[in-house]
């Protein structure tokens, strides 16, 4: 976090977000100020209908603000890439590599090259052996595999998950967050759009939403860990349960041990309580 690049490269100045739904007035975001930096991984937490699709929609340039300003400094496209929460929305192709590389030449990348991009974003995904399978027989998760392939096959700038594991089964979740987490280790920005709060271990920075509204920005740690004077950590305030490692953490410090750092994971909980 300390050596992180400060070079933003999305702003959001003000931004809001208005819907005229069916003549009713919605707000989906409201004066949102918030950057997302190169070589980061920011989340974005929230509950149902708190506007993390909208914010990354716009992160994404598929909606413009309807208040505010969103700047992108990336100067190289394709500059972001969308996974989305059902991958059955990004398939294009009859097997993977069909698919990538349809993708690829979208993106104007040439004949000579698009062999070699796809089969290799179909390798980085564990996904070469099913390369020319139908892309009807593929699981859900190798769905999602396979649109985060088009996606690294491309090489954006930032990688926005929109609740790219939701609907997924925990082997297939464990997979992409796995391929997230090298992504980023390579230097990959990654915004990590979620409800799963067990996921918000793996970000530098963690953005919440409620209503429409910024709620809090900083470390997965400070959203589980510091109370405020409801007694109530932000995670408790926007009404979600913190995961059972959080939990476990806090009865530890209740009975006196404090472990330092506090534990994020349930391998830092186990080697907090093994040392102890
Ligand atoms: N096209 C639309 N028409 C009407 N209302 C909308 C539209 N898009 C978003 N909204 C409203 O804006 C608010 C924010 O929606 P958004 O999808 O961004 O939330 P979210 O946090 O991603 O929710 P979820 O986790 O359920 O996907 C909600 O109240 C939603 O009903």
């Amino acid at each position: 976090m300390e050596s992180m690049d400060r070079t933003a490269l999305i702003t959001f100045e003000q931004v809001s977000y208005h819907i005229d739904h069916a003549g009713t007035p919605r707000i989906a975001l409201r004066n949102i100020d918030l950057s997302v930096y190169r070589g980061e991984w920011l989340a974005v937490a929230g509950t149902n209908g708190s506007g993390k699709s909208t914010l990354a929609k716009i992160a994404a340039g598929l909606y413009s603000p309807t208040g505010g300003n969103l700047k992108r400094s990336i100067g190289r496209e394709p500059a972001v890439q969308l996974i989305f929460q059902n991958p059955e929305t990004a398939l294009i192709g009859e097997t993977p590599y069909e698919d990538v590389c349809l993708g690829l030449a979208n993106f104007g990348v040439s004949n000579e090259d698009i062999p070699s991009r796809a089969l290799d974003a179909l390798r980085q995904v564990g996904l070469a052996q099913l390369a020319h399978a139908p892309a009807a027989s593929l699981s859900g998760g190798q769905k999602q595999l396979l649109a985060i392939a088009g996606c690294l096959a491309a090489e954006p700038a930032v990688y926005i998950f929109d609740e790219a594991t939701s609907m997924l089964d925990p082997q297939a979740r464990e997979g992409i967050i796995h391929i997230a987490r090298r992504l980023h280790r390579e230097g990959a920005t990654i915004l990590w759009i979620t409800q799963l709060l067990d996921e918000l271990v793996w970000a530098d920075r963690v953005a919440a939403l409620e209503e429409g509204r910024l709620r809090f920005t900083g470390t997965s740690r400070a959203f589980f860990y510091e109370i405020g004077d409801d007694g109530m950590s932000c995670c408790e305030q926007l009404g979600f349960a913190p995961p059972y490692t959080i939990q476990a953490v806090r009865q530890l410090v209740k009975h006196g041990y404090r472990p330092e750092p506090l534990p994020l994971t349930p391998e830092q909980l186990g080697k907090a309580v093994s040392a102890l």
